[in-house]
């Protein structure tokens, strides 16, 4: 859906380059996660691909075109929900949905979105009266509003409660079932496992590792199981066998055999330990 071959870009006022040279694909019908430190460029990243900013090297394609060739038209397709909420405060959520469906040709069903985020009952108050969380959720109705073909979303669950966090999620997660595509930025790797296809982990303005998260979890994972048994002192004993010939391994056989297992479990890689060992930074949330 995408194609970004050696992207480049520099703000005017800097010095040098903020993306350095990245490049990656967006196929139709998947999560794309796009992850880094703070700061690494991937806000400025999402504003080349929806056309904020065209002075950039490289090459961008949407469905096959050259994104600088694209007019109008290509808003109708995308849905964007930037990570600071912006609503005309004086205006109720219902007024702030109505003004910005009248800018498109197609609408998703408003009402059903706001009772699904919980925000149905306060659609006629001002967006001043509105609580981080609910300025939060009504931004993301505003993402889906034009019913999207694809859908940017910048930590779309930031500042929400776990309960409305799940409902954001399982709603991206829907839409991405009846076919949407979805870009998504997020220091959340909860978030990530739980929704993205793919994964690119951006340092220094390039992209470190690209990937699914399981085939990163393999790449950078140790491949040990750890055991745990009660010995004949009912002392709690911890060991680490490697998993490859484990049916092989005799220790580990004779303790499956002959102790008392309390737990048994292979040991995987978080996407947390990825996002430090790939981008060589603690995350900043
Ligand atoms: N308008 C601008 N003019 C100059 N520099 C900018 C501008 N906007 C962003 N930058 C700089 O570009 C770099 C990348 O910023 P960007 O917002 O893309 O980062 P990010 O990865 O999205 O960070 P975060 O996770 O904090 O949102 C930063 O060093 C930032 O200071």
């Amino acid at each position: 859906m995408f194609l970004v071959k050696d992207l480049k870009f520099k703000y005017p006022k800097n010095q040098e380059n903020t993306i350095k040279g990245i490049s990656f694909e967006i196929k139709e019908g998947e999560i794309f996660g796009l992850l880094g430190p703070s700061g690494v460029g991937k806000s400025t990243t999402q504003k080349i691909l929806i056309k904020l900013l065209d002075d950039f090297q490289g090459e961008v394609k949407y469905n096959g075109k050259d994104l600088r060739s694209l007019g109008k038209d290509f808003y109708h397709d995308i849905g964007v929900g930037f990570e600071m909420p912006v609503h005309f405060s004086k205006l109720t959520a219902q007024e702030n949905i109505n003004f910005f469906k009248k800018l498109y040709r197609s609408s998703a069903d408003t009402d059903a979105l706001l009772k699904r985020v919980g925000l149905y009952e306060d659609r006629d108050k001002q967006v001043n009266e509105y609580s981080k969380g609910m300025k939060a959720r009504l931004n993301f109705v505003r993402a889906m509003l034009n019913d999207p073909k694809i859908l940017f979303l910048d930590e779309p669950t930031n500042g929400l409660d776990p309960k409305n966090a799940r409902i954001i999620k399982d709603i991206i997660r829907e839409y991405k079932e009846k076919g949407g595509t979805v870009l998504l930025t997020t220091h959340l790797m909860n978030d990530v496992d739980e929704l993205c296809d793919r994964v690119a982990f951006m340092a220094d303005g390039k992209i470190a590792e690209i990937d699914t998260p399981k085939n990163l979890k393999l790449k950078h994972g140790q491949r040990n199981v750890e055991v745990e048994y009660s010995n004949d002192d009912n002392e709690i004993i911890k060991e680490s066998f490697e998993l490859d010939n484990l049916g092989e391994n005799a220790d580990f056989l004779n303790i499956i055999k002959t102790k008392n297992i309390l737990t048994i479990h292979s040991k995987e890689t978080t996407l947390d330990d990825i996002f430090i060992k790939t981008t060589g930074v603690e995350k900043h949330e």
